[in-house]
């Protein structure tokens, strides 16, 4: 459901969030849920479904709708969508283009669990929260996490429709002291100190340059680093023109607190972004970055990120 903001732009209703149950504090103020708790909640949802995933799938913006309305309905079975507002203690989604609920099934004979719908720091949520989904997958078994995200593209050679494998990431929120770790760490999802200097797995990466040379698409794939900015205004011209010196790719708003979650608790991680539009890095372009235009790629690529994310779970469930 969506109604209209006043510049005819769709977007959704805000929703009630279920009230948040204070376990301990990460020293910046904000209420972190504790392992039992998040325990609690894949338990919850394992009682919803016999599914087992073995991969966990995040759906970028606008990148959801090939899991409904008979696509890859067609391609899962076993189908059960369970909407966040029936999972206690689980965020909502409030933004155009997120559906809002995970989805159990198989692809193929794989095993997999889907976000429709990812949480932002921009809706409002502290980064340990946008993250939480990660650790109950981690909790219902998942080894592997498959992140796809919207984004811009910096790279000049980068064009609108283009997917690009992440080789790696700059946490800019991260070097502002905002971190999806932050406050007590709980060994039972990982050290203090992770590493990250393998966050985005190097065979995944290889399956997938590979997979997608079968599937013809050596046009359109690219390899490049990926940064999240908070959000939710795009970016002024300086600040692409900043991230472009430091050698960012693609800029999004979602995506690396994920991986640095997944990373901890010792998921595998594929990341892949679809290019939904181009940064803008000259003053005297008339175009402006919107929602619509993200949500629009997503839509023409649907059918394309169906067949090749099929694909990659495939080849990565033998790994
Ligand atoms: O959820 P992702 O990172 O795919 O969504 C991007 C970032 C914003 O949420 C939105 C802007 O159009 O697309
Ligand atoms: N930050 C950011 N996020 C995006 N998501 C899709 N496009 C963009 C973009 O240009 N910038």
């Amino acid at each position: 459901m969506s109604v209209q903001n006043m510049n005819g732009t769709k977007v959704k209703p805000a929703k009630e969030t279920l009230p948040e149950v204070e376990v301990e504090s990460n020293g910046n103020g904000h209420k972190m849920y504790s392992y039992e708790m998040l325990e609690e909640i894949a338990n919850f949802l394992l009682t919803k479904t016999n599914i087992r995933p073995i991969i966990g799938i995040i759906c970028g913006s606008g990148m959801g709708s090939y899991w409904k309305d008979g696509s890859l309905a067609d391609t899962i079975t076993d189908a059960e969508r369970i909407p966040y507002e029936e999972i206690p203690n689980f965020p909502t989604s409030t933004v155009e283009g997120h559906h809002g609920q995970l989805v159990f099934g198989r692809l193929g004979e794989v095993p997999v669990v889907a976000m429709q719908g990812r949480f932002h720091y921009y809706e409002g949520y502290p980064l340990w929260k946008c993250c939480l989904p990660i650790r109950v997958m981690k909790l219902l078994g998942v080894k592997t996490l498959m992140a796809t995200n919207a984004a811009g593209g910096l790279n000049p050679s980068y064009k609108i429709g283009d997917l690009m494998i992440v080789t790696d990431h700059i946490n800019l929120m991260g070097f502002a002291g905002n971190n999806p770790l932050q406050g007590p760490n709980d060994e039972r999802f990982g050290p203090r100190f992770p590493p990250m200097n393998k966050a985005y797995n190097y065979e995944y990466r290889k399956i997938a340059k590979k997979v997608a040379k079968e599937l013809k698409l050596d046009n359109i794939i690219r390899e490049g680093i990926y940064t999240c900015l908070g959000g939710p205004n795009f970016e002024t011209v300086a600040e692409l023109r900043m991230l472009k010196m430091v050698g960012v790719d693609a800029v999004g708003m979602s995506t690396v607190h994920e991986v640095i979650t997944a990373r901890h608790c010792d998921m595998k991680v594929f990341g892949l972004s679809l290019i939904t539009n181009e940064c803008i890095t000259n003053y005297e372009v008339e175009a402006e970055a919107n929602h619509e235009e993200v949500l629009d790629v997503g839509k023409m690529r649907q059918d394309l990120l169906r067949e090749y994310i099929s694909r990659l779970v495939h080849e990565f469930s033998k790994v």
